[in-house]
């Protein structure tokens, strides 16, 4: 009987900047072992969840095929190979291993609640001789670095409290908008060394010829296989080619943060999101570059922007470390009571894109066509849901997860639980009119998702309600639905402003006005 290092892949499905198949190898040349690349696709990840949405997209279950296809290539160039599983890995990973002390599973460490009990369910299984390892390695900062000596418990509430602890030092630049990336990259560690040829000689007896095919992916029911995006491919590969792309082949350096704002154009924002999320791509080694671009042209704003994006995403992997389950309950962080609306017509309107209100509409087609709105598109229609609709937020949180081709489960409810005000006491609450007319004054990108309104000139296609029906009829706009909450909503001094409001506790009871305003919206729901 022999002992083996099994590399156990998840969110990290790359060979560059991979702890996992580093420390693996590590461990291997130290015991003289040979290690199991092993990836196991878990049904639990393919079923529907209690709102009857699929908790992985098509569209995301193809990337994911694809990156895990390409890793396996990838294993193959460097003279290893990746075994592919299906089945729960409570039941598939004991059974692939010997019992024995020089048998290692090692695995990154995830933070969320259905992962973790994945994993105690895994180690259990295991024979009491196997030696389970944690490795780091999803965020930019490590964890053992952000300055938060205590642990995840200590992380901030506040990002910009976050980006003070992080960039310890920097505690005069209480903005996140002034970044120093000289300063930032020494704290942020290097990317790991490539590995070195024949550093993780592969174990024989495993049948390492399973190539997965769509249908092999385990949904419960028969999935129709979507059409590949040439664009957005899984895997490491075309995951650097974009990265390399981004920032030396384009205007990157004249890209400014204004023009993220926006919702379309190729270069708006990296759109890496859905490598960064399935792991092809390190957060460490898109620092890297916009290091080496920072040091060509230093000060450049997108550089810093794109560094500031990064830590945001740690931000929400962090606290989602230390408040547990709480990113997926109700009552979010501080645990709020609000009488969140729970209409399923209501929900449907907003998730199929038929609200009455472009902005929200053409996020939510754009969503359900690429899986890749733009972040303020989907601020947009997250505070729509949340803040006027009143909508429990985690419906939309919910369809989020089905419908995104970067979905990451603490940036994904990270960001919903705290559009829906439910994290630190803040509402950024978004007038959808105003934002529509401000990000995109030509209607290029409404007309772009709502052939309905394609000859709608603006400012109109911004307000479609003010138009007469024979308005409506003569530029061919009659489908197009009327606004499901009423638009003074959106007037007065009542309405919601785009930034940050201090919420009132007492927001968080049900007050007569609150509700009356719910009862007007939904009324006004029910004649569309
Ligand atoms: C309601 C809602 C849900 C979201 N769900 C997800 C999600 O599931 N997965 C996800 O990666 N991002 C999510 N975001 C954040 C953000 O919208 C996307 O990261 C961004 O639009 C991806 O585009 P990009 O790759 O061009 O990012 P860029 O703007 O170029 O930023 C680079 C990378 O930084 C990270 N990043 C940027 N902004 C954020 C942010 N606000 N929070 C966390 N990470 C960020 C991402 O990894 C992103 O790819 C969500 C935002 C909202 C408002």
């Amino acid at each position: 009987m022999e002992g083996v290092v099994c590399a156990w892949l998840r969110n990290d499905l790359r060979l560059h900047d991979n702890s996992v198949l580093h420390q693996a190898a590590a461990v291997a040349s130290r015991k003289n072992l040979r290690v199991l690349p092993v990836y196991v696709f878990d049904p639990r990840y393919f079923q529907r969840t209690r709102y009857g949405t699929l908790r992985t997209g098509a569209l995301r279950g193809l990337f994911l095929l694809q990156s895990v296809l390409a890793l396996k290539r990838q294993l193959r160039r460097v003279g290893s190979d990746l075994l592919i599983k299906v089945g729960r890995p409570e039941k598939v990973l004991p059974a692939l291993l010997e019992p024995h002390a020089d048998t290692y599973v090692l695995t990154q460490q995830e933070v969320t609640s259905a992962e973790l009990t994945i994993d105690g369910g895994v180690r259990r299984a295991l024979d009491d001789r196997c030696q389970w390892q944690y490795c780091w390695g999803s965020t930019l900062f490590h964890k053992d670095d952000i300055g938060c000596a205590s642990g995840l418990d200590n992380v901030p509430e506040y990002f910009n409290q976050f980006v003070k602890c992080v960039w310890s030092g920097q505690t005069r630049s209480s903005s996140a908008a002034q970044v120093d990336i000289p300063r930032v990259a020494q704290l942020v560690r290097p990317c790991l060394p490539d590995l070195a040829p024949g550093s993780l000689p592969l174990p024989e007896a495993h049948d390492l010829g399973f190539e997965p095919g769509w249908r092999d992916l385990p949904y419960a029911e028969e999935l129709p296989e979507p059409a590949s995006c040439k664009e957005f491919f899984g895997g490491e590969a075309l995951a650097l080619e974009r990265l390399s792309d981004y920032v030396w082949k384009t205007d990157f350096q004249y890209t400014l943060h204004s023009d993220r704002l926006k919702h379309f154009g190729e270069y708006y924002a990296s759109k890496l999101g859905p490598w960064i999320a399935h792991g092809c791509l390190s957060p460490r080694k898109v620092f890297e570059e916009v290091r080496r671009f920072e040091s060509d042209s230093p000060g450049a704003p997108h550089t810093q922007r794109l560094a500031v994006e990064l830590t945001w995403r740690d931000f929400f992997r962090f606290l989602s470390g230390k408040h547990g389950n709480s990113i997926f309950r109700q009552g979010g962080l501080k645990g709020y009571k609000r009488n969140w609306k729970q209409d399923v017509r209501l929900f449907n309107l907003w998730s199929e894109g038929r609200t009455g209100y472009p902005l929200v509409d053409a996020c939510m087609r754009e969503l359900q066509s690429t899986g890749l709105p733009s972040n303020q598109a989907r601020l947009n229609a997250a505070s729509f849901l949340a803040c006027s609709m009143s909508f429990d937020w985690r419906r939309g949180a919910d369809w989020f997860e089905s419908h995104l081709l970067d979905y990451d489960v603490t940036s994904n409810w990270g960001n919903w639980v705290r559009c829906a005000g439910l994290t630190e006491g803040r509402l950024d609450s978004f007038n959808v009119v105003k934002q529509s007319q401000k990000l995109d004054p030509d209607g290029v990108y409404l007309k772009r998702w709502l052939p309905e309104l394609e000859q709608v000139a603006a400012p109109l296609i911004h307000e479609p309600w003010l138009m007469t029906a024979e308005e409506a009829s003569e530029l061919g706009a009659s489908a197009y639905p009327a606004p499901c909450i009423d638009p003074t909503f959106f007037e007065g001094r009542h309405g919601p402003r785009q930034g940050a409001a201090r919420i009132p506790p007492e927001r968080y009871k049900l007050d007569e006005k609150e509700l009356s305003r719910a009862a007007r919206a939904a009324h006004f729901s029910s004649s569309v």
